[in-house]
This record gives structure tokens, C-alpha cells and sequence, in this order.
């Protein structure tokens, strides 16, 4: 539902320079870096329980509050909450829906394609063209939109102001162009890069894929070196902006997603790939566009395309290398390269450029052998070998120096359904192996703690409302009830104890509009800074305190938010620097929701004297975490195939979602533990990972063992066979070094990582291992990492070997293993 709201554009009438612009959405506003935070995965009670005002909003005439200006160079903000209307106001017409979209973007007729050759032709209104299939759209695309100019030639597209010597940024979807002064409000934090608000979610205009990444002086201008990095990074990145597969044709045969970024990962990649028509020879690695002589050599041996032609490249030699007759400008570098072309006429060449005749064995020579051979190829624009050429499946995993680096480097995947814990994992292990966090990236917790935090509010004072609504309504029946015996009519209730000051009503007001849309990246990090007294004083207001009482009743509160509410005023503060508990206790490392990675060594301290393997430090050897989210895995996870070079793969689980639900974007909702297994089946299955070792990380412990006591595991249906004898005497079991707990969640831990490794052992016939964390203890995320560590190597030894090691670890239990699972049997 939140997602479905997300998408929900709130304009804003805006005093712009004198002129009121009604085309505001919430990336206009925005004030910061680039921002792409989770919506809120569920909203405090239902829509129908919300106000209708609270999902459009409509505040009264009165109502203004202070005017948020994007990005943070602009520093004319409006500060407090004022009840004058000059500063911002909403009216009626701001909820016609037309006015969201922006007057430039026509919704089009017209649809680029790629032609034959690179370059690509307009084809308006379903015109199509003969010679091309490619033309033929997948139904996932969308048609692009195409900027229609009302002013004069040269114009800005949003003001119409200015000339042909106006320095512009232009749209990589629509081609609008817009000044500097309009360009941020335009294209708002811009999360799939130079895209206006309205074309996100668009494919680009193939054009403009040369483009990509290499931002304009405007832009550097306008924004922070570090805002202009993030924003490239993201035009790179984000999926919407890559090549459509099928619009790579190679060999007469349109790509899939898999060939795609197999080429495009091998070791060497053909530069700067565009939709197009190419042949590609398997044995030598050349490549070139259809009917052109060969442009570059890249890796071998890739399985991508159909069958090489004998006219792919429109030789009219007689003279074939590869079954491919080759062009007069080869033919020539071949007589330079002394290789016999008279009489014979069909020769094998192979990656490294040895070459025999079609038919015989014998390698009659190498053509690259002569270093003028190389420099008469550059002058006959033709390409040469590159010195990282590999044949695909060689290279690093193969013997000899690659594999000697390998070996002191050695990668682990972390990766798990939403919220299930990879990015405080990832923290834990940055702050046990003292690897710094980046300003960036402190930066980002910090705005992401501050967002969470007036995401809090909101969820506290929508249960606010719904409490007083409530305290009414009971009231209200209680005086029918009351007045009808008595006989006396009944008064109309005006204060409850969760009734709050107008003042308060009005931030409470703004504030929801935001976070009930979920729109609350709008107004970060402007908010905080400029709010932060009214939240000290929504935070000490009575009504605020016992709704806070009552917090347990609060569905959507998450556990953490305690923690930062306690300290509201604090965080809200400009001089806010997260402490390293907040960084554990908050969400996310990266605000884009991408890729992060880290190096690190297993430290010694305090394991010197060991003699248990786990503890036993080899500073030869470096490890890297990378943490990828699961969003962003992309359908069906295509983007594993980036990590076949993973060692232990770490799938984490959160034990606590049993009984939550994940709603996506068509409003289904799943059981969160029957999504991880879902991820869990595509990702053990996927091809990249056959053989690779997987680690079970299952955390949320702590939070497990109190959620057990009220709310039984069988709330899962996967799990509706778990049911525990658990004797009187057994009050406590020491799960880990660190703790005594319950049994009962201890059972069910127990349970769970059976259940994940009988799936895993019908799925792969291989064993799965498994790891407790307990909770925000460092120490337990240390002992699970050192568990994958072993488990590579053990992977390397006897298996045998491997059988006697306890499967289950980093929590030593007590119990007998006849003990462990004596009570229940899982099927
Ligand atoms: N109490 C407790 N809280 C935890 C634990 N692990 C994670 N959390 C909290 O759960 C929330 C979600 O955890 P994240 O680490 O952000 O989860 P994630 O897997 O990165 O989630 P995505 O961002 O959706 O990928 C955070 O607020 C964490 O503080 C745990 O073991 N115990
Ligand atoms: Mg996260």
C-alpha cells in the first residue's frame, strides 16, 4: 500500500520568483543529496483508517509553512511555522491531477528504436521499418516521452527563457533542456540521473548512452562534487538506463539478459556497447558491427549470439578466417604478417592470433608476432589483442599467477530479504575490524537516522489520531448511552488526552501528508534542521507522551524506534553526530540501496592463545564483504552473475519475520519468511552459485525470544509442525557464549535453521550451514564470519572431516544434538 501511495505526486504552489508554478512534486522540494530511502514497508492501520486528507492532503486557506528549497546550495529557506499565506499554501487546483505532468512532455506518438546500423531513426506514429526487427518493442517498455518545446528555439523548456547560447542540461529520456536555474527543480534529486521527474522510470534515449555518466560543468556548477558523484553513479547503474538484451544483436541473433551481461562482465568487454546489429567470432574473439570490418578483439569463447556468417562483415576477399570472409583492409595486415594468403584461402585463428589452414592441425604461425604487425593494424584502423584476453571460464579461476591473488582474497555475498539484517551486519563487522566509516557514508546514517526518526513521528501521530478518534467515538457512546437513560442529550467531546494545540496540529498535519504518501525524502534534510523545536515540543506535549505509552499497540513502529525517539530532540539537532550504537540501530549504510563493499582482516586480540582454528590469524590473508540488497538483485536475480567469484555465499534471515508480511507493488501481501525462502530457493538454484558454500545467518535473536512468548511460530505455515515440548525445569539454555536464553527460542531457532537446510538438501543435495546473531552484539557477527571462514576451508578438506563439525555454530548449545530436535520432527 505505501508503495502504491509513493507514487502519489503531492503539488505544492509554490512562490517562484513571483510567478506561482503549479508543477511541483515532492523531488522539486527536495533539499540534499540524492536520496532513494524504503518507504515505510507498512502504514499504522489501514488506508480505510486513515483520513482521506492525509493521502492528498488539503491544508486549510490559512495553513503555510515554510517553503523547502532543493539541494542544499540554496540557502533561502523559509524558517518556522508561521500562519501568514504568503509563504506556501494549497489550493483546490492543486489536486488536478493533469498538472502533475509537465506542460514540455507530449505523450507520444513518436518511439525511437535502433536502426540497423548504430545510429537510430524516429519512427512516428507506428510507421515501421522493413529491414529491422529490433524494431520491435518488448511490452515490458513503456513508450518514452518526448519533450515538445512551447517557447522559442534555444529556450528553457521549463521557464522558456533564454537563447542558443544558454547553457542547458538536457533530459536523457526526453530531450528537454533546461537552464541552470530550472534544472534542479526539474529533474529533483535526480535517482536514475539527468531524467525530469516525470521521465523517471523510462528508458533512455539510446542516443544519449555515449552520455552517460559524464556529468556537464552546469551540473558541477550547481552541485557538490560528492552530489554529482552519486548522481552519475546512479545514471551508470540503476537498471531502467541499461541496454535492452534483445536490442543487442549479435550474429543475427538478439541477446538475452544473461548473454548481455555475460559480454558485458567478461574480461574484456567490447567499449562502449550499443543497441546494434554486430557479428562476434567466438574462436578469435573479433568483433565488429554487421557488415564492417572487425573494431575490436574481445574475449573469446562467450557463448552470446548465433553462428558466425561468411559475409558478416561484407568481405569480398575469397580469403575467410573463421568460416568469416574477411575485409580487404585484414586481407592486407594479413600479407604484412607474412601469413600465406595465395593460394589457400580458409584459415583457423585462435585468441592468440596462431592461425592454420582449415583442414590441417599444424599452427602455422602467430600473426601478432611481429610488433609492427600491431602498429600497421592501428594504421589500417583495425584492432589488436589486448593483454588481458582471456577465453571466458579461464582467467581468474584459472591456475597460475590470478589464482595465487585469489587465494589471499577471498569473498564472501552477503545478501538476505528486506530488513532482514544485512546492513547492521555489514556495520557490526566494520566497527569489529576497524574499518572506518566514510564521511559519505556517515553522512548518509545520519540523514537516514534523522528521516527515521520524523518517519517515527508520523507513525506516532497517526496513532495519535486514531487514538483520539477512538477515546471519542467510546466516549460518545458512553454519553447516548448516558443521555438516553437519563434522558438528557449528550455533549460533544472536544478534548481527549491525545488532543494536541493547533500548533502541533498543523506540523502533525504537514508532517503525515508526508509520511502517510511517503514522500517523506521531500523534505530532507531541510526538515530537520529547521523543525527541529517543534519536535522538542511535539516530543514533551502530553498527548504525544501517552500516545508513546501505548506504544506496544503501535503495529507499525519498529522495535528500534524507541531507541531514537528517546532521544528525539537530540537527533533532531543540527550538530547530531551518530554515536556507533546509532549507527547499528539505524537502517541502511548506503542511501541509494546499493552495492557496499568492504576489506578486512580477522583481528587476534583476545584469541591469541587459541588454538581453535577460528581464532588462528593469518594476516596474509584479506577477506572482503560485500552486501548487496535485495532490491536490488533485479528479477529473477540477474544481477548475481557480477559475483561467480563469491566464495561463501551469507543468506540472511530474520528470525522474528514469521508472523510480518511484505506487501509489493500489485498489494500482495506474502509472509516475510515465505519471501526469504522464495529469494533463498532462486539464489541456492542460480546457476553462478552451484557449487558455491552457503552460510545461514539468522538474526534478530534477541528480538525472536521476546516475540515467541506472545505470538507462536506456527503463524507461518511453513512452520505449522513446530510444536515444542518444553519441560518445567528447563528454564534457561545457554545458547552462546554470551547468554542464557529461553528454550523456546531456542527451539525455534533451531527449527528454522533445519528447516532452511532440508530445503537446501532437496534443492542442491549439499549442506547447508548455519549461524546465529544474536542480536546488536558485534561479537556474535565476528564468530559467524569466522564460521564462513572455516567453512571455505573445510569445503577444501575431506568431507568426511566436514560431517564431524557441528553444522549449526557460532552457538555452542549444550543440548545434545538428540536433545535438539527430540520434540519435533520437521517435515
Ligand atoms: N534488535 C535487533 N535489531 C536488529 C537486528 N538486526 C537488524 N536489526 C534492526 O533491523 C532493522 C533492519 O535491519 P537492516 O540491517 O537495515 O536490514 P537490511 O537487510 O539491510 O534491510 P534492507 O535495507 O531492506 O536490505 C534495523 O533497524 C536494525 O537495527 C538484531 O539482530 N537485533
Ligand atoms: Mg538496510
Amino acid at each position: 500500500m505505501a508503495l502504491l501511495l509513493k507514487k502519489l505526486r503531492v503539488p505544492i504552489v509554490h512562490d517562484d520568483g513571483g510567478d506561482y508554478s503549479y508543477e511541483y512534486s515532492f523531488a522539486e522540494e527536495y533539499e540534499g543529496p540524492p536520496l532513494s530511502y524504503s518507504v515505510p514497508e507498512a502504514l499504522p492501520f489501514n488506508l480505510h483508517q486513515v483520513p482521506l486528507a492525509h493521502v492528498a492532503p488539503s491544508p486549510p486557506h490559512h495553513l503555510s509553512l515554510p517553503v523547502i528549497q532543493p539541494f542544499r546550495r540554496k540557502t533561502n529557506v523559509d524558517s518556522a511555522l508561521t500562519t501568514s499565506s504568503d509563504s506556501l499554501s494549497c489550493r483546490e487546483e492543486d489536486h488536478d491531477e493533469n498538472r502533475l505532468s509537465p506542460k514540455h512532455v507530449k505523450q507520444p506518438s513518436v518511439v525511437t528504436f535502433p536502426d540497423h546500423d548504430e545510429e537510430f531513426v524516429e519512427y512516428v506514429g507506428g510507421e515501421s521499418n522493413s529491414n529491422s526487427n529490433i524494431n520491435s518493442k518488448s511490452k515490458s517498455d513503456r513508450v518514452r516521452p518526448h519533450a515538445v518545446r512551447d517557447g522559442k528555439k534555444g529556450s528553457c523548456y521549463r521557464c522558456l527563457k533564454g537563447n542558443h547560447f544558454t547553457e542547458r542540461e538536457v533530459c536523457i529520456v526526453c530531450s528537454a533542456k533546461y537552464c541552470c536555474n530550472c534544472v534542479v527543480r526539474a529533474m529533483g534529486s535526480m535517482p536514475e540521473g539527468r531524467k525530469c521527474v516525470t521521465c523517471i522510470g523510462y528508458r533512455i534515449d539510446e542516443n544519449k548512452r555515449g552520455k552517460l555518466g559524464k556529468p556537464s560543468r552546469m551540473l558541477k556548477n550547481l552541485l557538490s562534487r560528492w552530489e554529482v558523484k552519486q548522481i552519475m553513479k546512479d545514471e551508470m547503474l540503476c537498471e531502467i538506463n541499461q541496454i535492452p538484451a534483445e536490442y543487442v544483436r549479435v550474429n543475427g541473433e538478439p541477446l538475452d539478459w544473461d548473454q548481455l551481461v555475460l559480454l558485458l562482465t567478461c574480461s574484456n568487454p567490447p567499449k562502449g556497447l550499443k543497441p546494434g546489429f554486430y557479428w562476434y567470432d567466438k574462436s578469435s574473439g573479433f568483433w565488429g558491427k554487421e557488415g564492417q570490418r572487425p573494431s575490436q578483439i574481445i574475449s573469446p569463447a562467450l557463448e552470446i549470439g548465433g553462428d558466425l556468417q561468411r559475409n558478416a562483415s561484407h568481405g569480398m576477399t575469397n580469403v575467410t578466417i573463421n568460416g568469416r570472409e574477411i575485409t580487404k583492409e585484414e586481407l592486407r595486415l594479413l600479407k604484412w604478417a607474412r601469413v600465406p594468403c595465395e593460394g589457400t584461402t580458409d584459415f583457423w585463428v585462435s585468441h592468440d592470433g596462431s592461425y592454420s589452414e582449415v583442414g590441417q592441425r599444424n599452427v602455422k604461425g602467430r600473426i601478432w608476432e611481429k610488433s609492427t604487425v600491431k602498429l600497421v593494424s592501428l594504421f589500417l584502423s583495425l584492432p589488436v589483442p589486448s593483454s588481458s584476453l582471456t577465453p571466458a571460464g579461464e582467467g581468474e579461476n584459472g591456475t597460475g599467477q590470478h589464482n595465487l591473488q585469489k587465494k589471499t582474497h577471498h569473498k564472501f555475498l552477503l545478501v538476505g530479504s528486506v530488513k532482514s539484517g544485512t546492513c547492521t551486519i555489514f556495520k557490526q563487522a566494520k566497527l569489529l575490524y576497524n574499518v572506518p566509516f566514510s564521511e559519505n557514508e556517515r553522512q548518509n546514517i545520519k540523514l537516514v537516522i534523522q528521516s527515521n526518526l520524523f518517519r517515527y513521528l508520523g507513525v506516532l501521530l497517526e496513532a495519535r489520531e486514531y487514538f483520539e478518534e477512538s477515546w471519542c467515538q467510546k466516549s460518545k457512546g458512553r454519553h447516548v448511552d448516558e443521555s438516553t437513560s437519563s434522558g438528557i442529550s449528550g455533549e460533544i467531546i472536544d478534548r481527549t488526552p491525545y488532543s494536541i494545540g493547533p500548533r502541533l496540529k498543523i506540523f502533525s498535519e504537514w508532517l503525515l501528508k508526508y509520511t502517510v504518501s511517503g514522500n517523506l525524502e521531500a523534505i530532507f534534510p531541510a526538515a530537520a534542521r529547521e523543525y527541529a523545536p517543534l519536535v522538542e515540543e511535539l516530543w514533551r506535549d502530553a498527548a504525544i507522551r501517552a500516545t508513546y505509552s501505548r506504544r506496544n499497540e503501535i503495529k507499525n513502529l519498529p522495535t528500534n524506534a524507541n531507541y531514537f525517539l528517546e532521544r528525539a530532540v537530540e537527533i533532531s539537532s543540527i550538530d547530531y553526530e551518530p554515536l556507533d550504537m546509532d549507527i547499528l540501530y539505524s537502517e541502511g549504510i548506503t542511501l541509494s540501496n546499493s552495492l557496499s563493499s568492504m576489506e578486512f582482516s580477522f583481528t587476534v586480540s583476545g584469541h591469541e592463545d587459541s588454538l581453535d582454528p577460528a581464532y588462528q590469524h593469518d594476516p596474509s590473508l584479506s577477506y572482503q564483504l560485500i552486501r548487496i540488497n535485495s532490491k536490488s538483485l533485479g528479477v529473477n536475480c540477474k544481477w548475481l552473475d557480477m559475483f561467480d567469484d563469491t566464495d561463501v555465499v551469507l543468506f540472511s534471515v530474520a528470525l522474528t519475520d514469521y508472523d510480518e508480511y511484505t506487501v509489493d507493488s500489485n498489494g500482495v501481501a506474502t509472509n516475510k519468511i515465505l519471501a526469504a525462502k522464495h529469494l533463498f530457493e532462486n539464489i541456492i538454484t542460480h546457476r553462478v552459485f552451484r557449487n558455491k558454500n552457503f552460510l545461514l545467518l539468522l538474526t534478530k535473536f534477541d528480538l525472536l525470544e521476546e516475540k515467541i512468548e506472545r505470538m507462536p511460530l506456527t503463524q507461518c505455515e511453513w512452520f505449522n509442525d513446530f510444536h515444542p515440548v518444553i519441560s518445567h525445569n528447563q528454564k534457561t539454555v545457554k545458547i552462546s557464549k554470551y547468554s542464557n536464553h529461553p528454550p523456546l527460542a531456542q527451539r525455534a531457532f533451531q527449527y528454522i535453521g533445519l528447516k532452511f537446510k532440508r530445503l537446501f538438501h532437496s534443492l542442491t543435495n549439499r549442506k547447508l550451514f548455519v549461524s546465529l546473531v544474536t542480536g546488536l552484539e558485534p561479537s556474535t557477527v565476528d564468530e559467524a564470519l569466522r564460521y564462513a571462514r572455516e567453512v571455505m576451508v573445510w569445503e577444501k578438506w575431506d568431507t568426511s572431516l566436514r560431517n564431524e563439525k557441528s553444522e549449526i555454530t557460532s552457538t555452542t548449545f549444550e543440548a545434545s544434538s538428540d536433545e535438539k530436535y527430540n520434540n519435533y520432527y520437521p517435515s
